[in-house]
């Protein structure tokens, strides 16, 4: 058996190279995206009317001496600009929903036991600042993540609080009935694209897991509980390196079917880059409606943000994030949380979407949890307003 307190480490993966990461990137995946019909800005931006392209026209043509062609071949007009930057514009939703999971895949690997009532009061001050859905805990082995074996008290602490929604994660039908019995109305089933991974986390196969998870959707929908699935390892691996993105559309059509409501698609070691997010989101968009899929990005190599954007322009409008940047993979060593809830909003507060969350609250949230765990926040925009304000 396997725990979480056994780490397999980001150094076991050399099997996932830069080559192998990059070569979903490759064009047998251009059709997938031109089929989908998705790329009314992202493929047109890219093929027809990049200025990168005609940049890319610029360099060679100077390269050759044409500087004639250069300034009237490859000079964009004003209302191509224009064109270009409402294309890119029109792809953002106007909202976009955050489902902060701080206090559930953030806390879950601490070593050190947090007192419940210091995640109660985080949930608290979560839901205070506007985020409406907060993963609360997980409904399972205690011997397996023994930060969460006060699941039962987090939810009584919190069962008080109406507007909000608190998912609760089950990994079979023991954990479904504890999750009912402790008065949770929603729960995650998480599965895996990865074998290796299912089995680490797990201790089952792909297959056992998603049987496992069809008796609990059951039970479930008999007690009209709301289900939220989770596909873990959407890009990489730590132990088989980069995973298919038919393997990801496999799961998460699974789930889907089995009445999962929205399928968050995690890349839980933060490998990705838009490079892998993009085609295999353009696979699972070919089973599930896109509307019905989340982006769950750790943080690891920096680049989560792009993840999220890339994703926002394929129309996926539920993000997942952590605040403080809480989190990391137990079996990859040093890789790092979630996206942090504060950067994920800041980004979007740029773009002009809402989100209904107040980023001064969420702040304090994470102001809060880090002092309780005695680091810093590992939010890139709470340290920058930190110290603009004079707080740091
Ligand atoms: C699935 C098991 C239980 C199999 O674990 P197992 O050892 O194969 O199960 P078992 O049936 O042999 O049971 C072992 C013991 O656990 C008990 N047990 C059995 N089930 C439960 C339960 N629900 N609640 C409480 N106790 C339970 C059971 O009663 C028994 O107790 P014992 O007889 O030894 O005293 C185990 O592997 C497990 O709990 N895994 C959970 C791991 C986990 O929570 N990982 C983190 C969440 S996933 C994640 O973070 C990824 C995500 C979602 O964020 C997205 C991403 O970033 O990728």
């Amino acid at each position: 058996m396997s725990s979480l307190e056994e780490p397999l480490g980001l150094e076991s993966l050399p099997k996932l190279s830069i080559n192998r990461l990059h070569s979903f990137n490759s064009s047998s995946y251009r059709p997938v995206l031109n089929r989908m019909e998705m790329g009314s800005c992202f493929l047109e931006s890219n093929e027809e009317s990049s200025p990168r392209r005609n940049q890319g026209d610029t360099y060679n043509n100077s390269r050759n001496g044409n500087t004639k062609s250069l300034n009237s071949t490859t000079a964009f007009k004003e209302d191509e600009f224009r064109n270009l930057s409402y294309k890119l514009i029109s792809c953002w939703p106007k909202f976009v929903k955050v489902v902060e999971v701080g206090a559930r895949d953030g806390l879950q690997n601490e070593k050190a036991i947090i007192p419940t009532s210091v995640k109660i009061e985080l949930i608290k001050k979560l839901v205070y600042s506007g985020l409406f859905f907060v993963e609360a805990t997980s409904f399972v082995s205690p011997k397996w993540v023994p930060q969460l074996a006060d699941a039962k008290d987090v939810m009584e602490g919190i069962k008080h609080i109406k507007d909000a929604r608190f998912p609760v994660l089950t990994p079979n039908i023991r954990g479904f009935k504890d999750a009912i019995a402790a008065g949770a109305r929603e729960i995650g089933i998480f599965a895996s694209a990865s074998e290796s991974f299912s089995k680490l986390n797990l201790n089952c196969t792909i297959e056992d897991s998603l049987s496992r998870y069809r008796e609990v959707a059951l039970a479930a929908k008999k007690n009209g509980i709301p289900i939220r699935g989770y596909v873990s390892c959407v890009v990489g691996c730590p132990v088989e390196g980069a995973i298919s993105p038919s393997k990801v559309a496999y799961v998460a059509k699974e789930l889907y079917d089995m009445g999962c409501y929205e399928i968050s698609l995690g890349d839980t070691i933060g490998v990705g880059t838009p490079g892998t997010i993009v085609p295999m989101l353009a696979e699972v968009m070919s089973v599930v409606p896109r509307e019905k899929i989340a982006g769950h990005f750790h943080d690891t190599y920096g680049q989560a943000l792009s993840n999220i954007l890339a994703s926002l322009q394929m129309g996926i409008t539920a993000v997942d994030s952590s605040v403080a940047g809480l989190g990391g993979c137990p079996y990859a060593k040093g890789a790092t949380g979630n996206v942090a809830t504060e950067d994920v909003l800041y980004m979007l507060n740029g773009l002009g979407i809402k989100t209904n969350v107040d980023i001064d609250k969420v702040m304090e949230a994470g102001d809060y949890i880090c002092k309780q765990l005695g680091r810093p926040s590992g939010s890139k925009t709470a340290v920058a307003l930190a110290k603009v304000n004079g707080k740091l």
